[in-house]
């Protein structure tokens, strides 16, 4: 085996590109060094110029494409290189989804490589149009000049890119972001300054019901004084009928956060209403919901079948949210339990679950780990756990709980496929993995959500 060479910034060679990073970035391998280079495609052949060379690893930048990917296309959007918010348009989308499978693949060879090998990964569940499809947009907003600006922050720069037409957002959040930027720069309302955190408006949130028609918008401000406020909202009123709320969130702190805790209306009600297949919610500004409604019918309908529920079952949502997951299950189960770590959310999941006249679906407020356990010690055991855990994946607590209780299936839901694959290592102790469906809740860019089905290895009549 030839020996590892340590590269330099500036150094130039040809690379062939073997497979897709996690961030999107193709991958090659340079005298047993790691390339990561960004915009090239796995199978093509690129001559790089070294950037930034660390101790794992090296980045480098595309010189020239020698042999450009079958699979490789325009990218439809004007600021697709500047925004950094998709990585993936150029990129066909047979590509992206075929990508995604082989990222969850790459992730089992990693962590539990005998599984990698045996395992059914199923195709990528794609969208028909997988543009447009995010129902809210949270777009910073910033002066240069006398011209308000809302957009994104370009990737590691405090530089703020004004976005009038995004790609993957839905039009009416744009169309509104739009707007509402040019009310706020004609009516010199201040704007919020990072550096001096003088100004008042720091970000405008948009949110639309896919299926109702029915938008919010939320201008997050440092103060509750808002100059101007009945001509704000009489012209914000004028730019679209489908506008039925708009309210106005305090966040006083230096921080990424875009929230603060107190949120007022200053028009109309204070949630919109959206539906997702048969369940309706009612969503205030705050309230986490999924940002692809199309295919989150599609994932909890995976959720639904992994989960194979007769009506008998005692179902755990873990990491439930507002608990949409419990919800879908809620029909077809005896009882459902679900937890979150944040109250807003449980309350809504409560709201939600006596909406829809489920008395026998509960939602609690505290970590998963902490609740199973408890649970499990008062004689709690559930048939089948649902988990949809955060990117850290699930507290070691929590999975060693789980193997205490050993539920007949357990439905791991994932937006991380390494921490997905980390945690197998433990539970295939006593878990047969059935199969992982990967879904598309984002085109264009690189993450990817997956559906595994496991089922306890002595109990396999049980399926
Ligand atoms: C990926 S979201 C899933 C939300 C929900 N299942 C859905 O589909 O909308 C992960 C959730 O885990 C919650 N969370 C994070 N750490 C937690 C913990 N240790 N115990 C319980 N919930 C936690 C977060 O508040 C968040 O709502």
């Amino acid at each position: 085996m030839s020996e590892k060479v340590l590269m330099e910034v500036g150094q130039k060679f040809p690379l062939t590109i073997k497979r897709l990073g996690i961030n999107g970035e193709g991958v090659g391998f340079y005298k047993r060094n790691v390339v990561f280079v960004k915009g090239a495609l796995p199978g093509e052949e690129v001559t790089v110029k070294v950037s930034k060379v660390q101790r794992n690893f090296a980045e480098a930048e595309i010189l020239k494409i020698r042999k450009p990917s079958k699979d490789r296309q325009e990218p439809l959007c004007a600021i697709y290189d500047e925004c950094g918010g998709c990585q993936l348009q150029h990129l066909s989308y047979t590509g992206q989804l075929k990508e995604k499978r082989d990222m969850v693949v790459q992730a089992l060879e990693k962590y539990v490589k005998p599984l990698a090998e045996t395992v059914e990964v199923r195709s990528t569940l794609g969208m028909d149009n997988p543009w447009h499809y995010r129902n809210k947009s949270s777009f910073q907003v910033r002066k240069e000049g006398k011209r308000v600006y809302a957009g994104l922050f370009t990737e590691g720069t405090n530089k703020l890119l004004n976005i009038n037409d995004c790609a993957v957002q839905h039009p009416l959040t744009s169309k509104i972001t739009v707007a509402t930027r040019k009310i706020l720069q004609k009516l010199n309302i201040t704007i919020y300054d990072g550096k001096t955190l003088d100004g008042l408006v720091r970000t405008i949130v948009v949110r639309t019901g896919i299926k109702t028609g029915e938008t919010q918008v939320c201008l997050v401000t440092t103060r509750k004084d808002l100059p101007h406020k009945q001509e704000l909202i009489e012209r914000m009123l004028k730019i679209d009928p489908s506008i039925v709320s708009i309210t106005q969130n305090i966040n006083r702190e230096k921080t990424s956060l875009i929230f603060g805790d107190e949120t007022i209306v200053l028009h109309g009600k204070e949630t919109i209403h959206e539906e997702l297949g048969e369940l309706a919610f009612d969503l205030s500004s705050r309230a986490f919901f999924q940002l692809n409604p199309e295919q989150t019918v599609h994932l909890y309908d995976e959720i639904k079948k992994a989960a194979n529920l007769t009506g008998k079952e005692k179902v755990v949502d873990a990491y439930c949210g507002v608990g949409t997951i419990g919800l879908w299950l809620a029909p077809h189960a005896k009882e459902v339990r679900g937890m979150d770590v944040v109250p807003e959310s449980v309350d809504d999941a409560k709201k939600n679950a006596r909406n829809h006249g489920f008395k026998h679906a509960r939602y609690y407020t505290g970590t998963a780990e902490e609740w199973l356990a408890k649970w499990r010690k008062e004689g709690f055991i559930p048939d089948v756990i649902t988990v949809d855990p955060p990117r850290t994946g699930l507290a070691p607590s929590f999975i060693k709980t789980v193997m205490k209780i050993q539920p007949k299936r357990f439905v791991y839901t994932s937006c991380n496929p390494s921490t997905f694959a980390k945690d197998l290592q433990e539970l295939t102790k006593i878990y047969k993995v059935e199969y992982i469906q990967p879904v598309d809740m984002f085109p264009q860019t690189a993450r990817v959500e997956i559906v595994a089905k496991l089922t306890l290895k002595n109990n396999r009549d049980l399926l």
